[in-house]
């Protein structure tokens, strides 16, 4: 059996009426990366306030595991195992970097020598070494962010949720943040982030779940996604009329624009199908003036699953 960090049957959560999570199971090895990717309001959040004890699951919730911890019979334990950062900073801008960091040392009953060591040393991980003597309320908002995650690090976690780590940042302060997550996971904490962004999810996660109306819509490693979702094509280009109908001509299968004076043709983007497109253009003398390859990516996922909310079941069953 794989050591799994998170395990979790059928997560349910309504507030009122509206249903929130309706059976989402998730099973994260250890070590591992998950991304729970879903548009705004798909019960992000709500399942990582679950999973870290913030909230209660609704009821016909089955197990739910955290760090080998029964959350229902047992929260005390899963809490000493998780660390959380949310979409809301825990950072207290009028006390130092320093400070909001010994504060954290203190809740962990960490000794005061024990205290200053980790604090210096996440300090100095995190970059924040020579800001540690300033206001937190100065920090640039990636700064804030590195410390909110340094300050989640005192107790030593081995299972981390951070909640939209990088909503927020800059390309530059997101890419550090990247390189701070996957070096946590290379020291064998096990991360389950949430994200809006694909491209996030793309980089990080070795397994993503696509969250979207209260249920998982699909699941697995980016690639494995990108799988799901046909849409890989080659275009071609013309600005010359008659190169463009030699090329619908001589070519197969392919849809054609007579105005843009381009034609599609479904590929897989591989090499072995660029070449076939290419011989059959070079033995029927046709030179297209731009070709360019389009293979599916997460945003095509993305929208294949979330966008057709009026029409129930059908993304479901699209992927399963
Ligand atoms: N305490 C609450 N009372 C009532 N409704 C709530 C409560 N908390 C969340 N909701 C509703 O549950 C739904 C899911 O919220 P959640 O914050 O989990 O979504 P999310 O996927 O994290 O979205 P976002 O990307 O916007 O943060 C939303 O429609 C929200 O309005």
């Amino acid at each position: 059996m794989t050591d799994l960090a998170i395990a979790a049957y059928g997560l349910r959560k309504s507030y009122g009426d509206k249903t929130v999570l309706d059976g989402v199971d998730l099973a994260v090895p250890a070590g591992t990366i998950y991304a729970l990717l879903g548009p705004n309001g798909a019960g992000k959040t709500t399942a990582v306030k679950i999973l870290s004890t913030l909230i209660t699951a609704g009821p016909g919730t089955g197990d739910i595991r955290v760090g080998g911890h029964d959350l229902a019979t047992d929260p005390q334990a899963v809490r000493a195992a998780i660390g959380v950062t949310g979409q809301f900073s825990a950072v207290d801008g009028l006390i130092t970097g320093e400070e909001n960091m010994l504060l954290m040392a203190d809740l962990h009953h960490l000794s005061r020598s024990e205290g200053r060591r980790t604090t210096a040393e996440l300090l100095e991980r995190f970059d924040l070494a020579e800001a540690a003597k300033k206001p937190a309320s100065t920090y640039s908002g990636g700064m804030k962010r590195r410390l909110d995650i340094a300050m989640t690090l005192v107790g030593g976690p081995r299972i981390i949720f951070l909640d939209e780590p990088t909503t927020g940042l800059d390309p530059r302060s997101r890419h550090t943040m990247w390189g701070i997550i996957r070096e946590l996971v290379s020291d064998g904490v096990t991360v389950l982030l949430t994200t809006q962004y694909l491209e996030e999810a793309d980089e990080l996660a070795d397994r993503i779940g696509v969250l979207n109306n209260g249920t998982i819509a699909a699941e697995g490693s980016a690639d494995e996604l990108k799988r799901l979702v046909p849409g890989g094509h080659v275009r071609l280009r013309f600005t010359d009329p008659a190169a463009y109908r030699s090329a619908v001509s001589a070519l197969r299968d392919v849809t054609g624009d007579d105005e843009a004076l381009s034609l599609q043709i479904p590929s897989d983007g591989s090499q072995r199908a660029l070449r076939s497109v290419l011989d059959r253009l070079d033995s029927a003398g046709i030179e297209a003036d731009e070709l360019t390859v389009h293979t599916p990516d997460l945003d095509d996922v993305f929208f294949a699953l979330t966008s057709s909310a009026d029409i129930p079941d059908q993304p479901k069953e699209a992927v399963r």
